[in-house]
């Protein structure tokens, strides 16, 4: 099984450290991990950090990973070219890292992505005339073709209807459970982490606050704190952790920087 552990990360962009000191216990697979935090925490730059798309202090150690590319990343704009079909943007993805030459097996997986994200009536449409939320989808597919070990979403339900992010959420879920896989999602709603995440990862201002079981890390308190809201966690008729926001938490003024 994959595991994932950060070790006192740092990075900056030029001069400015946004990051400093970020470190984890082992994150395994099979689980699905939300990354939270408030509006320029730092959670894309900690997923650019991992990635290698930007280098700093600290390490980030992998182990038991045996993909030809064991982490894929989904930014938060899909820089998937807009002149090319669904398909082929899918399809390119996947050849990322990989032999030259296009196998039948690199096209069945292609149709494997469509039929799973429910995205095959979509195949042959030009990418930069799709929605917000079909671009979404195509920048889920394109992360998941990759068959990585580890995979960082950055809020990948930001643009998609309450039905599928419901399905999307669902499906990672899934294939963490069955495929082993480690998923860390950035997400700003944590009605959602409360219902789909194992476990959460909470930055603030570049720091990491804390990292565990999300129904130990998800506390009133620490919503106060962080995110500056008054909130009760409370199950709802099926027994699920549910949020429940009363309103901004008062005198707390937003610090400078956000
Ligand atoms: N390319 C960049 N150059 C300079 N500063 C940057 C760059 N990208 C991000 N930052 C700064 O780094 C800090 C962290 O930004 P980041 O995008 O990682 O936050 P975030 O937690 O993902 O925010 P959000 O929830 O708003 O998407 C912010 O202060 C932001 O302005």
């Amino acid at each position: 099984m994959v595991t994932l552990q950060l070790h006192d990360l740092g990075a900056s962009y030029g001069r400015r450290q946004v990051l400093s000191g970020v470190s984890t216990p082992p994150l395994s697979g099979g689980q699905l991990v939300a990354l939270l935090g408030p509006n320029a925490a730092g959670k894309s730059t900690l997923f650019r950090r991992i990635f290698g798309l930007l280098s700093g202090s600290g390490k980030v150690c992998v182990d038991g990973a045996d993909a030809p590319r064991p982490i894929a990343y989904m930014p938060q704009d899909n820089g998937a070219r807009p002149v090319l079909s669904v398909y082929e943007s899918i399809l390119l993805a996947r050849m990322q890292g990989r032999h030259l030459r296009v196998s039948a097996e690199d096209h069945v997986e292609v149709d494997r992505m469509l039929e799973l994200l429910d995205i095959a009536h979509l195949r042959g449409r030009n990418v930069g005339d799709l929605s917000g939320g079909q671009r979404q989808m195509i920048g889920a597919a394109q992360a998941l073709v990759q068959q990585p070990r580890i995979l960082l979403m950055d809020e990948p339900t930001s643009a998609l209807d309450l039905s599928r992010q419901i399905d999307l959420l669902t499906l990672l879920q899934r294939l963490a459970k069955e495929q082993g896989l480690l998923i860390i999602v950035a997400m700003h709603d944590i009605g959602h982490a409360l219902r789909f995440a194992d476990a959460a990862m909470v930055i603030d201002r570049g720091h990491m606050i804390a990292c565990g079981p999300t129904e130990e890390i998800v506390t009133p308190e620490l919503l106060r704190q962080v995110f500056e809201v008054e909130a009760r966690i409370e199950p709802c008729s099926k027994g699920r952790p549910q949020l429940i926001v009363e309103g901004r938490a008062t005198g707390s003024p937003a610090p400078e920087g956000r």
